[in-house]
């Protein structure tokens, strides 16, 4: 065959997901491979300015059938809560008879997808080659979803003794029960009938969780190297942003934001809006409106809006989180240690603050605060509850001009960074990917 090929893209409904699948895809684009990339109809407008290469990579529009129990028009997992995961992937899975047509109409070489477990059946039929394309942590897949393990306990032979849940993080494990059974059938299933294993993640990371995977699987395991976006040098921060954080010294600003799914109870983001305000530092916290509130404003805790006037922002929207965690005045960045985030935290001079609500979140917490310490973890009680004061000691802990702890991480932070930018490294992932997927299509 010709040595260029045409993939298919066919992404978990989520922005967590589909945002690093097309990071992929402008990576194969500009290697001069085409791609067409399937998504939930709305969600087209939200990710198509990450399409660097819009003559190559083509968006193929889905109708997400209405399945009951969703929120009417729910096409992401933006549009529902947690517990609501199951529906949207029972959706997912009503879009066949839609992908099937397409596959069948362009016929594509390669089809990548991560939750859609029947994508190899039907690849197969065609003769076009499958490839499971993971992007959450190695450490989760090593840890939830190969055979022999059960919920929070690791299958036999597991890598780490660090990397494990703790008494604490009960409440990540609780959110996992909803969705547990049917995610740990769809990717284990997805892994046996696949052709190709590829996760999102880097050998100087995750090596022994990625060797593992491949033990147990008996499948050769290619990795993509994390997949940062490209600087995004099309829209600068918006003019409020940089006008608000230049505002302040170099380092100084605490940045927080949860990624794009998480949603706090009211009590619980008051709490965090209290432990902002306790550090003294500016800061600006970008999260969702509580449960109960249609804006963060409605959610505020009394007065508070006035005493951080100038000095801390709270804001619900979209941010552009890259270009915020580049600006020179931000110093630390609190996050839910969600994939995305992780890898833009690692690349950033940040300091790194981790608050986990997922189970993959806490296991890939453990791995940076535990095993590379570059990072700290909010402590949280047994409950699942963190307060304003223990979020305040762990900012502080890092952003203390004094603080050991502080200078420890920053150290190993620095020094991860600089093998992650090391020349060639993050290339030379690319690189080697697209050539074992020629060999394997030739
Ligand atoms: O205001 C925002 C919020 C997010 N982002 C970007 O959106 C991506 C978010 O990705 P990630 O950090 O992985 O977070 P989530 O989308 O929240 O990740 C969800 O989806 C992942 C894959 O299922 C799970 O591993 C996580 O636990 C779950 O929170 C990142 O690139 C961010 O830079 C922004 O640019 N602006």
């Amino acid at each position: 065959m010709d040595s260029k090929f045409h993939a298919f893209m066919f992404p978990w409904f989520a922005f967590g997901h589909m945002i690093p699948f097309l990071h992929l895809a402008n990576k194969l684009a500009e290697k001069g491979h085409r791609v067409t990339f399937l998504l939930p109809k709305k969600a087209q407008k939200q990710v198509e300015h990450h399409n660097l290469f819009p003559d190559s990579i083509v968006f193929h529009p889905l109708t997400v059938p209405h399945v009951n129990g969703l929120p009417p028009g729910a096409e992401t997992t933006s549009d529902i809560s947690i517990s609501e995961d199951n529906l949207l992937s029972e959706a997912l899975d009503l879009t066949r008879g839609q992908v099937e047509a397409a596959v069948r109409a362009l016929r594509p070489d390669l089809i990548f997808f991560d939750f859609a477990l029947w994508i190899p059946e039907v690849a197969k039929e065609l003769m076009i080659k499958s490839v499971s394309y993971i992007i959450v942590s190695a450490t989760t897949i090593a840890h939830t979803h190969v055979p022999g393990g059960s919920l929070g306990v690791p299958p036999p032979g597991y890598p780490s003794s660090k990397v494990r849940f703790g008494e604490n993080d009960a409440h990540a494990l609780a959110k996992l029960s909803i969705f547990y059974k049917r995610l740990y059938h769809q990717i284990t299933t997805g892994f046996k009938r696949c052709d190709i294993i590829a996760l999102r993640t880097c050998k100087e990371i995750e090596g022994k969780f990625c060797d593992y995977i491949a033990h147990q699987y008996q499948k050769k395991v290619l990795l993509t190297g994390p997949m940062l976006p490209e600087p995004d040098t099309s829209k600068p921060l918006e003019e409020h942003w940089s006008h608000f954080l230049s505002g302040f010294p170099p380092r100084s600003v605490v940045f927080c934001a949860l990624g794009s799914q998480i949603v706090l109870e009211k009590d619980q983001f008051q709490e965090l809006c209290l432990g902002m305000e306790l550090i003294g530092l500016p800061f600006l916290l970008a999260v969702k409106p509580p449960k109960g509130s249609s804006t963060v404003q409605e959610g505020l805790p009394e007065g508070f809006e006035e005493r951080m006037k100038g000095h801390g922002v709270v804001w619900g929207g979209w941010v552009q989180q890259p270009l915020i965690l580049s600006h020179p005045s931000v110093g630390c960045f609190v996050n839910h240690c969600g994939p995305g985030a992780i890898w833009e935290c690692i690349m950033s001079n940040c300091q790194m603050v981790l608050l986990p609500f997922l189970s993959d979140q806490t296991l890939f917490t453990k791995l940076m605060t535990e095993e590379f310490k570059v990072s700290v973890e909010v402590l949280r009680e047994k409950t699942g509850w963190f307060s304003k004061e223990s979020l305040r000691d762990a900012i502080k802990s890092v952003m203390d001009k004094d603080s050991d702890l502080g200078k420890l991480v920053r150290s190993n932070h620095a020094n991860l960074k600089e093998i992650l930018v090391s020349p060639g490294l993050l290339t030379g992932y690319v690189d080697s990917f697209v050539e074992a997927l020629q060999e394997e299509l030739n």
